[in-house]
């Protein structure tokens, strides 16, 4: 079990501690001598640093991109969104957990850049044990299922204008969706175990933005929408640039 007081590798984890305090890139060492402190084999250690840095890393990345993305070309929603969070903030400038529990519409502009752009756009599963029966289909246990969600948090069945950034449809009470048909983290016990804290860091980043900063499309762009591809996450086709103006 993980316990202080080996020499070395305490000195070592203070070091990358420090470094990490510093904001500066300790290419996920720091984690690796805390994992390894926990007596799990070596093997397991890195696949858990992989596991965790590509889980954690790229999905944010690109939720952040796609929302700044999307709040550029709607600068409407943007204005709202900012006056939602000076509102809260009244004053203050580094917004916490407690202050975006109070900002619907920035949990309403997330889910959207999620159900446009769920940066996993796929998910399997495998009935292992038994054969079930699903709307009419026979499913035989030990059957790989693999769902596109992508396509159904686009269904224009469960979404209506389902290609537009619209976050109102999330406040709006009258408009109930499917609770299946957008599941960007995936459902049940092997859903993302990190979405709370995504979530998090994905309010809090762009509530900091925001506050800041005015973000328009590139004046030098084409004004052509960037569409999403599929390299095993979603991704952007093109470049995605921007312009931050200091507020
Ligand atoms: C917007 C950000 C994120 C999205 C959209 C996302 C999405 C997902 C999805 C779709 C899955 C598979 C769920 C399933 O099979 O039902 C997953 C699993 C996982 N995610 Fe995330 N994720 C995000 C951020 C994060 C972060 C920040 C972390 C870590 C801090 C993380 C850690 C994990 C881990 C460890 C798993 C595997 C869980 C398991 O197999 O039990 N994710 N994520």
């Amino acid at each position: 079990m993980f316990q202080f007081g080996q020499g070395h590798i305490d000195q070592r984890l203070k070091e990358e501690a420090e470094k990490v305090a510093r904001g500066e890139d300790v290419e996920g060492r720091y984690l690796t001598y805390f994992l390894t402190r926990t007596g799990l084999p070596m093997k397991t250690v890195y696949s858990n640093i992989t596991e965790l840095l590509l889980a954690g890393v790229d999905t944010i990345s690109s939720t952040m991109s796609w929302s700044l993305y999307e709040l550029s070309r709607h600068p409407e929603v943007q204005a709202s969104l900012r006056e939602e969070i000076l509102a809260v903030m009244g004053g203050r400038r580094v917004p916490g957990a407690a202050d975006v529990a109070r900002m619907p519409l920035m949990k309403a502009v997330v889910k959207e850049v999620l159900r446009l752009y769920p940066v996993i756009p796929a998910n399997a599963r495998v009935i292992a044990d038994k054969d079930i029966q699903v709307g009419g289909y026979l499913l035989p246990k030990n059957t790989l299922i693999t769902l596109c969600h992508f396509a159904t948090s686009r269904n224009a069945a469960f979404f209506p204008n389902p290609d537009a950034f619209q976050p109102h449809r999330w406040l709006n009470r009258n408009e109930g969706h499917h609770p299946y048909a957008s599941v960007p983290f995936g459902v049940g016990k092997r859903s993302c175990i990190g979405r709370r804290i995504a979530e998090l860091e994905v309010y809090l980043a762009l509530a900091r933005i925001l506050m800041q900063f005015d973000v328009k499309p590139d004046p030098e762009g084409s004004g052509a929408a960037v569409k999403p591809m599929t390299r095993t996450l979603l991704v952007p086709e093109s470049e995605i640039n921007l312009q931050f103006i200091e507020r």
